[in-house]
């Protein structure tokens, strides 16, 4: 099994020709397209952090045969290894404010569970199909994108109803050696950047969709295949000192009667299992999406302390600071504590993989989606206005200018300002600049929007039996105060009994 460092990965790419664009013009070189760099750098923090000996516990799988694979290629065998898994992304995102291949992970967990049980029930062969893709995947160590969100067109119609009947994809062809696919993913996450593309159904589907029941992987420069895709993060922008570095490309992927062999097709036509497979992709997903967003929050909190101590504010000394520190630290530590349970909690599946408690792991993801918003206000208010109002690098190269900003900018004795202008500038670009509200937005919508959660949170969780626990404690009151009417409400005599004695 191959494990490449982060150069490799980027070199990688020149191997793959795919169709791209982005503000308007063909990319030649994906891994020479300055508008994608900061993109490329945080996946391949990915494969570097692989190599570092003192993370390789929790970035390294290890295979039944014994041998080690990068974690996001891997299934979950234990509750354990869900533990770890949350820990990696936390601390990929901690250094990239996005590693965006956790996403794969992932589609693998799932495609795992949800081939196995097609096959249990339907005598066919995606299971082996999928561990076949696997091998591949773990052999060359990828990086493929998810693509689930389809166009959707008018959300209050079904795919088979849409005006356009390319508005999910869909299979137009059936042959002997595999099927044609069209129409479009969007908001697909790295995707200029990734070797394969991962495709799941985004939704539960009826008989009348059975064309658009269809999940399969397919290289990035498939013939067909097009990416209209956003730069990402702020690439060569001297006010971004993160997201210049680090960012995150999202893409339009368009599937112009794309050949998929098949070999790697999941799934095509079992439309009863759509929503299962929509449904365990997104369990997997929002588990890491705690993870991601708490190496968010990680970078917040210690940026919040530092522009405090800067401004002459010790959290140490100043109560409101340390009463918001505390906030920032309740949030991002109480989501983060709801992927722990999600990962205690974890359940086996018939494929084998173990995935997360999916209450939890809705909940966390749905904490998170909405206090976003709140962890940015805090970072604001302890930070102060500068955040939005530091010069720009053009006025403080100019000498005269410079120099009353040194004088006038200064916070605490003994930090310039220029370091307190940095630390401005790192958390507007985190949280208060285009990035920031990417940042938000993906916080709230990726692994779907917040509604989607509430419903899988309450489709998941046992409400009956709460109901239930009610009626019998009230059947209890009701023998206690004389008032019962034997057995018209009452659910369970025995236990009745007890509790009256
Ligand atoms: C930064 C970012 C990165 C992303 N990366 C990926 C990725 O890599 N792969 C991927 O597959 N997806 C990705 N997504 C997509 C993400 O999963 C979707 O944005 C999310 O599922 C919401 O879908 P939507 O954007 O189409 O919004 P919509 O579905 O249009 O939602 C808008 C609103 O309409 C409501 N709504 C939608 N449909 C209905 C309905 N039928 N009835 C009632 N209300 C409805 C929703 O609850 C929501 O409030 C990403 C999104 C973002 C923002």
């Amino acid at each position: 099994m191959k494990l490449m460092t982060g150069r490799e990965y980027v070199l990688s790419l020149k191997e793959y020709n795919p169709d791209i664009q982005v503000k308007g013009k063909k990319v030649r070189s994906v891994a020479d397209e300055p508008l994608f760099k900061p993109g490329i750098n945080a996946i391949a923090v990915t494969y570097e952090l692989a190599h570092q000996k003192k993370y390789q516990d929790i970035m390294l799988a290890t295979l039944e045969d014994g041998t080690k694979v990068n974690r996001l290629n891997a299934l979950d065998f234990s509750t354990d290894d869900l533990l770890k898994k949350l820990d990696m992304v936390r601390l990929i995102c901690k250094w990239t404010g996005c590693g965006q291949r956790y996403l794969m992970h992932d589609a693998l967990g799932a495609l795992a569970e949800i081939t196995a049980m097609i096959d249990a029930d339907k005598k066919t062969d995606y299971f082996s199909v999928f561990k076949d893709y696997l091998l591949h995947v773990q052999k060359h160590d990828l990086t493929c994108g998810t693509a689930v969100t389809d166009a959707k067109g008018d959300r209050s119609k079904r795919p088979h109803e849409q005006a356009d009947p390319n508005l999910y994809v869909r299979v137009v062809e059936k042959n002997q050696k595999g099927i044609i696919v069209r129409g479009a993913k969007a908001n697909i996450t790295g995707a200029p950047y990734v070797h394969e593309f991962i495709v799941l159904p985004t939704r539960s589907m009826q008989k009348e969709d059975v064309d658009y029941a269809v999940s399969f992987a397919v290289p990035v420069d498939a013939p067909g295949l097009k990416i209209i895709a956003k730069p990402a993060g702020r690439p060569e922008d001297a006010e971004a000192p993160f997201s210049s570095n680090f960012g995150q490309s999202t893409a339009l992927v368009i599937f112009n009667d794309v050949f998929i062999p098949w070999d790697r097709v999941f799934l095509c036509g079992e439309w009863e299992y759509t929503g299962k497979l929509a449904e365990a992709f997104a369990n997997h997903h929002r588990h890491s999406c705690i993870g991601a967003r708490a190496g968010l929050g990680d970078m917040i909190i210690g940026a919040s302390a530092l522009m405090a101590e800067y401004n002459g504010l010790s959290y140490t000394d100043v109560p409101h600071i340390r009463r918001n520190l505390g906030e920032l630290i309740r949030m991002i530590e109480g989501f983060y504590a709801t992927g722990v349970a999600a990962s205690v909690y974890g359940r086996k599946t018939v494929a084998g993989n173990v995935v997360p408690d999916s209450v939890q792991s809705n909940i966390g993801k749905l904490m998170l989606a909405e206090q976003v918003y709140d962890i940015f206000r805090i970072a604001h208010e302890i930070s102060g206005g500068i955040v939005a109002t530091a010069p720009t690098p053009e006025d403080i190269a100019i000498p005269e200018a410079g120099e009353l900003i040194d004088q006038y900018l200064v916070g605490k004795h003994g930090i310039t300002a220029e370091e307190r202008i940095k630390m401005a500038r790192f958390i507007e670009d985190l949280t208060a600049s285009k990035e920031g509200g990417f940042y938000a937005l993906i916080s709230l919508h990726g692994g779907g929007s917040p509604e989607a959660m509430r419903m899988s949170a309450v489709r998941n969780y046992d409400i009956e039996s709460k109901k239930e626990h009610i009626l019998q404690k009230l059947a209890c009151f009701a023998k206690l105060e004389g008032t019962c009417k034997e057995c018209e409400t009452c659910v369970n005599d025995e236990l009745c009994e007890q509790e009256c004695k």
